[in-house]
């Protein structure tokens, strides 16, 4: 008996969007269904995956050879983790997926997005997302609980252009895209955006 194929479902947004928070709630929901869930993440999700993220992350380095690193670590999560997941039925969350490279490499860097397709097209030619989860949040809101929180790395300094250019791409995708985006506005409560992620999640089967 073939097994049907597992749901992959990505979460994304600007740095303190509330993505983060919210991704534990949704794997909740999902593995109270009696589904099998694999909880992962980008840049990461696997041991060399894991590496990579620290040089992405902290090390200083041209824009490409960082779209590259981070396809890398892509194309080690998806052999490892996300394809063998979904083949088996289970169900893939990922904290976060190609289209933050479109954001952070292709509108925060202003990497040609010609070649962060390039890049995808290459790397997971077939595999998109079934869902895209969104938390969008005006720049001044995502810097506030980012300040209030945590020591920032390499992404989180960057400056107030670097981000809008993110979340523009971010809103340009989900426009293109509007079959696997939902788009979070995550200035609300924490319990009313809960109750809009139940709704979402709740809906896929
Ligand atoms: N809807 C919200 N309202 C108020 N504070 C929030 C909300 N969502 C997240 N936060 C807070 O903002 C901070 C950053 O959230 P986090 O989920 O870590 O962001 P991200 O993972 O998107 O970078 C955390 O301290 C979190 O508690
Ligand atoms: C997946 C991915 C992440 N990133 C960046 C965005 C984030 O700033 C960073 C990962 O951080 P993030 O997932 O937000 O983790 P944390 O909440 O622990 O900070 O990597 C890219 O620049 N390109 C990518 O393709």
């Amino acid at each position: 008996m073939t097994v049907p194929r597992g749901k992959f479902i990505t979460f994304e947004g600007i740095d303190g969007a509330g993505k983060s928070t919210h991704i534990g709630y949704c794997a909740d929901l999902i593995a109270g269904r009696g589904i099998e869930l694999v909880s992962s993440r980008e840049p990461g999700g696997t041991p060399l995956g894991e590496k990579l993220r620290e040089l992405v992350l902290h090390e200083p380095m041209h824009l490409e050879t960082e779209a590259l690193l981070v396809f890398a670590s892509r194309r080690e999560h998806i052999a490892q983790v996300i394809e063998p997941a979904l083949a088996r039925g289970a169900w893939v969350i990922s904290d976060r997926f190609t289209d933050a490279s479109f954001a952070y490499q292709g509108g925060g860097r202003g990497l040609d997005l010609i070649k962060i397709d390039t890049l995808a097209n290459w790397v997971h030619p077939e595999l998109w997302p079934d869902l895209t989860i969104l938390f969008d949040v005006p720049l001044e809101v995502a810097r506030a609980r980012l300040d209030a929180t945590r020591q920032l790395d390499k992404f989180e300094q960057e400056k107030a252009d670097f981000f809008l250019a993110a979340r523009n791409e971010y809103l340009r995708r989900a426009a293109q895209y509007p079959e696997r985006f939902r788009v979070i506005d995550s200035t609300q409560t924490i319990d009313a955006i809960r109750l809009q992620l139940a709704g979402i999640v709740g809906r896929l089967t």
